[in-house]
C-alpha cells in the first residue's frame, strides 16, 4: 500500500515539475513577445518622429522654395521681428507710403524666426545649418558637423540617428540642401555661392512613444489575460493529470484488491459476456464445479445447468436480471463430474460508464451441506426419530389439509388414537431399550395394515395416531380398528429371548360427522380413546357427544381432586364388620367419602377411578391409613373392643413402593397395634402385581398386618396366591350374597367359598347382608363375618361411635 502511494507522489511530482517547466517557457515566451513588441513599438515611434522630422522639412523646403520664387516677403517690423541685417539696407529699410517700416524676409531668416516662435509649440526644432556658417545661427553642433561629413563622404543626402538630447530620446535627421538657380543670386550677392547647407529637425520621441504607449495598453493587458489564462491552463491540466494519476493509481488499488478478492474468495465467481459466455472464474468456482478456468472460459454458462429447474424459472430469473441488474436465490447447478448441487447465486449486471450492460458477476457458495442439515432439521420437525414416523406436528398438518380437501369433496376421513396397553410396565420392568424395539416393532405392524394414502404418526410415549383419509363408507374404519388390534395377538421380541404381550386401545373420531376442525377432530378421537380403555382395553370406541360431556366432567373433577386434601375435604365413614355367631361388632371397614363443595358428598366410585389414573390415589390412600389408624386408636383407648380396622387398598397403591413405609409410619405415629390392620385387595390387584408386591408383602406380613381379599370369586380364581401370600380373609362379593336366596347359582358358590376358607383355615365374609334371610343362609353356611346394611350403613365416626356404644 505505502509503495503505491509513493509511486503517487513521485507520478505527482513529475508532473509538478513539468507544469513548471512549461510555466517558465510559457511566461518566457510571453516575455520575449513583450520584449520584441516594445522594441517594435519603440521603432514605430522613431519611425514615426522620422517621418514628423521629414514632414517638417519639406514643408521648410516648400516654404523656402515658395519665398525664394518670389525673392523674398516684405513684412512690418517690430520687437518679434527686427529688419533682417543679413541682408543689405536696401532690403530692411523700406518705408511705406503710411510709414510704416517692412524687412525683406529671406527663407533664412523666416524659417529660422519661425521655429523661434513656433517650434515649441510644434514640438520640433528645425533649424538651417551650414559647413560654412557665416553666422553662429548656422553652425552645426557636434553632431550635425559628424552627419555632414558623413554625408558629404558618402554622397548622401539624409542622415538620421535617434540621440538623448539632455536625457530625453530626440530623433534628429539632417537633409542637405541643394543650391538651386533661384538661390545663386542671392548666395552670390552674399558671396555664400558655394556653401553646404542643410536642414537640421530635432524632434522628441517622447509624444510618439506616449502615443505608442496608449496604443500597447490595451495589448499588454489583453497579453497579460491572455499569459494569465494560459498559465491557468497549464495549472489546470496540470491538476487533472494529477488527479487522473491519483485515480488511476486508486483504480489500479481496487483492482488489485478486487483481484484479491477474486482469487482467494471460497465463494466461486463467473464473469460472462452478456450471451452468458465465461470470461474468467475464481478458483473457488474450480473447486465448487470442477471445471478449470481453461476448460470453461469462453463456454455458455448453460454447461451448468443441472435440469433440475424448469424453463420458466431462468426466464423469471433471466428477466430480473435484465429488468433491475440483479438476481439472488437458491439454484441447483451440475458439476463437472455430472453430481447436481444446490447453490446460493447472486447474479449482478456490470454497467459501463455510459450505463450500457457489459458483462455478468455470478457469485455462489455450495449451500449442499446447509441444505442437508435445512433438510435433517427439517426432516426432524416432523418426524419421529425413533420410528421414522411422522410426528405430532406433520399429522396436524397432514389432518387439516385432509379436513379442508374432503370438506370440499364431501367424503369422509378418520382420526385413530391408537394407545398401548401395558406398554408403561414394558418400560418399567424391562428398561427404555426393550421399550424402544417394542414402539419399532408396533409401527412396522401397524404400517403393514394400512393404505399408502393413510397417515401413521406417533405421538409420543405409546401414543400413535392414524388418519384415514376418502373412505367411502365410515363404517370401514371399525373393520381397520379391529385389524390393528389383530395385529397385537403376536408376542413382541424384546431381546434376549424375551417377549411381552401388549394390548391396543383405539378411539375413533369421524370428520365431518363428529367434528371439522383439527383440534376437535383431536380431542374427540382421545376422548373416545378414554372410553375404549375404559371398556376394558384392546378394544374400539367410537366418538359420541355424550363421552365428550363426560370427558369434560371428568376434567373438572380431576381439577378439584387436585385440591381436595389440601382443603380436607376427604372423610372416612366406618362400616361394622359383624361376627355372625352372637352378632357383636368386632371390627370397622372405613370407608373414604369426599365432601365436594358444590355436589355434595361422593361416593368412591366417583373418584377412586380418576384419583387412581392421576397417581392422587397415593396421597389420598396415605391420609386414609393416616386418619384411619387415628381413629382406631382413639376408640381403642376408649375401651370399644375392636378387632380389625379393614382399610381398602387400590391396585395402584398396591404396586407404589412408598405404601408399607406409610403403614409404618400411621402405626407408629397413632401406636395401633399393626395386628388389626386388615388390607382389603383385590384378587386382580394381587396378580397384576405379583413380581412386584411379593417383597412387599412380606414387609407388611413381617410387620403384624393382615390381608383379606375383596370380591372374592369375581376375578382370577388360582388358589395358590392365598398361601403364597399368607392371606388372612376372603371377602364374598356383594353379587353373590345380594341372590344367594333365590339363585341355584349363588348358593353353591358362596358354599364353595366358605368351604375353601375353611379348608385353608381362612376367615371368611360376606359383603352386602341387607336381609335376615340372607344372614340366616349364610350363619347356617358357617360364614365367620357379615357386613351389610342390615347391620348398619357405612357411618361417620360419632354416629358409629353411638351405635356401638349403645349395644
Ligand atoms: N382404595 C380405596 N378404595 C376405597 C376406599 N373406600 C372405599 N373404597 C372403594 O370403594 C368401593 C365402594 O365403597 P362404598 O361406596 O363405600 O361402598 C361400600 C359400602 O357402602 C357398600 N355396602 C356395604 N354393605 C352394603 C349392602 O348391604 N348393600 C350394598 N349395596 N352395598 C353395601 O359396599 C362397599 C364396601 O365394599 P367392600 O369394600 O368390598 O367391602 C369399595 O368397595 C372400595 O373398593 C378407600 O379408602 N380406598
Amino acid at each position: 500500500m505505502s509503495d503505491i502511494s509513493d509511486q503517487v507522489k513521485r507520478e505527482c511530482r513529475s508532473i509538478q515539475r513539468y507544469a513548471l517547466l512549461a510555466l517558465v517557457i510559457w511566461s518566457l515566451l510571453f516575455l520575449g513577445g513583450f520584449v520584441e513588441y516594445e522594441a517594435l513599438t519603440e521603432a514605430r515611434s522613431v519611425t514615426l518622429a522620422r517621418e514628423a522630422a521629414k514632414a517638417n522639412i519639406g514643408r521648410d523646403i516648400a516654404l523656402r522654395t515658395w519665398i525664394s520664387e518670389h525673392g523674398g516677403l516684405y513684412i512690418e517690423t517690430n520687437e518679434h521681428t527686427p529688419p533682417n541685417r543679413a541682408l543689405d539696407a536696401s532690403t530692411h529699410g523700406l518705408l511705406t507710403p503710411d510709414g510704416r517700416q517692412l524687412t525683406l524676409m529671406s527663407s533664412d531668416y523666416l524659417i529660422r524666426h519661425f521655429y523661434q516662435h513656433f517650434g515649441q509649440q510644434l514640438g520640433v526644432d528645425s533649424r538651417l545649418i551650414s559647413a560654412s556658417p557665416v553666422s553662429d545661427l548656422e553652425r552645426p553642433d557636434h553632431w550635425e558637423r559628424k552627419m555632414l561629413d558623413w554625408m558629404i563622404d558618402s554622397q548622401r543626402s539624409e542622415a538620421f540617428e535617434l540621440v538623448d538630447s539632455d536625457r530625453k530620446p530626440t530623433v534628429r535627421v539632417i537633409q542637405r540642401l541643394g543650391l538651386e538657380s533661384r538661390c545663386r543670386g542671392c548666395h552670390l550677392r552674399r558671396s555664400v555661392e558655394d556653401r553646404v547647407g542643410a536642414i537640421s529637425v530635432s524632434v522628441p520621441l517622447a509624444p510618439f512613444q506616449q502615443r505608442q504607449a496608449e496604443v500597447q495598453r490595451p495589448v499588454y493587458l489583453g497579453g497579460g489575460a491572455f499569459w494569465f489564462c494560459g498559465s491557468g491552463i497549464i495549472l489546470l491540466i496540470t491538476e487533472l493529470r494529477r488527479r487522473r494519476t491519483v485515480e488511476r493509481h486508486e483504480a489500479n488499488s481496487e483492482l488489485r484488491q478486487a483481484a484479491t478478492v477474486f482469487l482467494s474468495s471460497h465463494e466461486g465467481v463467473v464473469i460472462a459476456n452478456l450471451e452468458g459466455d465465461v470470461l474468467a472464474v475464481n478458483p473457488a468456482f474450480t473447486s465448487i464445479t470442477g471445471y478449470a478456468q481453461d476448460e470453461i472460459k469462453g463456454r455458455n454458462l448453460n454447461i451448468l445447468q443441472s435440469g433440475r429447474q424448469n424453463t420458466t424459472f431462468y426466464e423469471e430469473m433471466w428477466s430480473s436480471i435484465k429488468q433491475s441488474g440483479f438476481w439472488r436465490g437458491e439454484i441447483w447447478n451440475r458439476r463437472k463430474s455430472g453430481e447436481i448441487y444446490p447453490e446460493w447465486l447472486t447474479v449482478s449486471t456490470v454497467f459501463d460508464e455510459q450505463g450500457e450492460a457489459t458483462n455478468y458477476v455470478g457469485v455462489f457458495s455450495d449451500i449442499s451441506v446447509i441444505k442437508q442439515s435445512q433438510d435433517q432439521l427439517e426432516y426432524l420437525a416432523y418426524h419421529d426419530p425413533l420410528t421414522a414416523l411422522p410426528n405430532r406436528a406433520m399429522m396436524r398438518d397432514r389432518l387439516e389439509h385432509a379436513v379442508e380437501r374432503l370438506h370440499r369433496s364431501g367424503a369422509h376421513g378418520a382420526v385413530m388414537f391408537l394407545d398401548l396397553d401395558r406398554f408403561k410396565s414394558v418400560n418399567d420392568s424391562y428398561g427404555h431399550r426393550a421399550g424402544d424395539r417394542v414402539l419399532r416393532e408396533v409401527a412396522r405392524r401397524l404400517k403393514t395394515r394400512l393404505r399408502e394414502g393413510d397417515t401413521l404418526a406417533r405421538l409420543g410415549g405409546d401414543e400413535f395416531v392414524v388418519l384415514l383419509e376418502d373412505l367411502s363408507n365410515p363404517q370401514s374404519v371399525a373393520s381397520v380398528a379391529r385389524d390393528l388390534i389383530t395385529l397385537f395377538d403376536e408376542l413382541f421380541d424384546i431381546g434376549d429371548g424375551r417377549h411381552v404381550s401388549l394390548g391396543l386401545s383405539i378411539g375413533i373420531c369421524l370428520f365431518p360427522e363428529d367434528a371439522e376442525c383439527t383440534d376437535d377432530i383431536l380431542q374427540y378421537a382421545d376422548a373416545a380413546l378414554y372410553q375404549a380403555k375404559e371398556g376394558g382395553r384392546n378394544t374400539y370406541r367410537f366418538y359420541t357427544d355424550a363421552l365428550t360431556q363426560s370427558a369434560r366432567e371428568k376434567l373438572a373433577l380431576e381439577a378439584a381432586l387436585r385440591l381436595a386434601l389440601e382443603r380436607q375435604e376427604f372423610v372416612l365413614f366406618y362400616q361394622p364388620l359383624v361376627r355372625l355367631s352372637d352378632r357383636e361388632i368386632t371390627g370397622v371397614e372405613a370407608l373414604l367419602r369426599w365432601r365436594h363443595p358444590e355436589l355434595g358428598v361422593l361416593p368412591p366410585e366417583k373418584f377412586i377411578p380418576l384419583a387412581e389414573e392421576t397417581g392422587l390415589i397415593v396421597s389420598i390412600g396415605e391420609w386414609v391409613i393416616q386418619e384411619a389408624c387415628g381413629q382406631m386408636r382413639s376408640w381403642l383407648d376408649r375401651g370399644l373392643e375392636l378387632s380389625t380396622l379393614a382399610i381398602n387398598l387400590s391396585p395402584v397403591q398396591f404396586r407404589h413402593r412408598g405404601l408399607v413405609d406409610s403403614i409404618e409410619r400411621a402405626v407408629l405415629e397413632t401406636g395401633v397395634p399393626p395386628g388389626v390392620i386388615e388390607l382389603e385387595v383385590t384378587e386382580t390387584a394381587l396378580m397384576d402385581s405379583i413380581g412386584l408386591i411379593e417383597q412387599r408383602i412380606a414387609r407388611l406380613k413381617a410387620l403384624g398386618v393382615r390381608l383379606a381379599i375383596d370380591d372374592f370369586g369375581t376375578g382370577y380364581s388360582s388358589l395358590s396366591y392365598l398361601r403364597r401370600f399368607n392371606i388372612n380373609k376372603l371377602k364374598i362379593a356383594h353379587s353373590f350374597v345380594s341372590n344367594i336366596e333365590e339363585g341355584e347359582i349363588n348358593q353353591p358358590l358362596v358354599s364353595t367359598i366358605v368351604t375353601l376358607a375353611r379348608s385353608l383355615n381362612l376367615q371368611v365374609m360376606a359383603e352386602g347382608v341387607e336381609r335376615d334371610s340372607q344372614l340366616g343362609y349364610l350363619s347356617k353356611l358357617g360364614c365367620d363375618f357379615g357386613q351389610g346394611y342390615l347391620f348398619s350403613h357405612p357411618l361417620p365416626p360419632e354416629e358409629l361411635d353411638r351405635l356401638i356404644q349403645g349395644g
